[in-house]
């Protein structure tokens, strides 16, 4: 089954600035939706408000159920999986014990922990070993295993290649597309598409807090779109400079 996240009217305020303004957007299940803008645009504001870990206004739907007032722990259980910026793993404790720590959050048995690890089998040698020990890339196949651990009907990606080597990246892709294909709702911010492109279905250019675009195409029409959208602000703010 295809399941989908939508987004209607969400505001992010960090006291009075705004993050993100009114923003309304689809994430169907089957694709990989991409969120794409420049640093400071809001792309993660708006993945942790869905997720519910940032304070927001506005509506968020999964398959059609309202979860805007539900905690994180809530969302999670019912859906919604984030893999974020900067991992949030525990270092001090090794790759079991952060995957237990899923595990008990999402009300799984002890054996969920063994049955997850399967998704990267390079993970399972590493088991007993602290995660502050582990590559980059091995650190982010943990954090995915451990957004899937309760079969997630929505999976959030905050710049989940940055910074990693094109092999891993390469097996990354492949899981996200393959997931998308089995009907998670994948969004994936990213700041450039990179070596994503080849998964993007179709995708939102955020800029300053609010979408400019929206592109039903391939990684390669998202890519016009930004430069696009990117060339015309960047058009704006020369406007805004031009000595009087
Ligand atoms: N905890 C916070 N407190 C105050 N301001 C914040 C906080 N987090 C983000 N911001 C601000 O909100 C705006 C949007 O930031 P956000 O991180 O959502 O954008 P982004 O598109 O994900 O950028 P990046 O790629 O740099 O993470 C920026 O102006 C940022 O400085």
């Amino acid at each position: 089954m295809a399941h989908e996240l939508r987004v209607e009217g969400l505001t992010v305020r960090y006291g009075h600035s705004s993050a993100l303004s009114g923003v309304d957007l689809a994430v169907p299940g089957g694709k990989v939706t991409a969120l794409v803008g420049p640093n400071g645009a809001g792309k993660s504001s708006l993945l942790l408000a869905a997720y519910g870990s940032v304070p927001s206004s506005g509506k968020i739907f999964l398959d059609g159920d309202d979860v805007s007032g539900m905690k994180p722990a809530a969302r999670a259980r019912a859906g919604i999986a984030i893999v974020p910026q900067g991992r949030q793993l525990f270092p001090r404790l090794n790759v079991a014990d952060n995957l237990q720590v899923m595990a008990e959050l999402l009300r799984l048995p002890r054996s969920a922990v063994d049955e997850a690890i399967d998704r990267f089998p390079i993970l399972r040698t590493r088991l007993r070993s602290l995660v502050g020990v582990l590559s980059g890339g091995e650190q982010q196949m943990l954090v995915v295993t451990r957004a899937l651990m309760g079969s997630p009907r929505v999976l959030l990606l905050d710049e989940m290649m940055t910074g990693l080597a094109p092999l891993i990246v390469r097996e990354l892709a492949d899981t996200v597309a393959g997931l998308a294909r089995e009907g998670v709702a994948v969004v994936m911010a990213e700041p450039a598409l990179g070596a994503s492109r080849r998964v993007i279905d179709r995708g939102y250019v955020l800029i300053r807090g609010a979408v400019v675009a929206t592109e039903e195409g391939g990684g390669r029409a998202l890519d016009r779109a930004y430069q696009h959208a990117v060339g015309v602000e960047l058009e704006e703010v020369e406007a805004e400079v031009q000595p009087q």
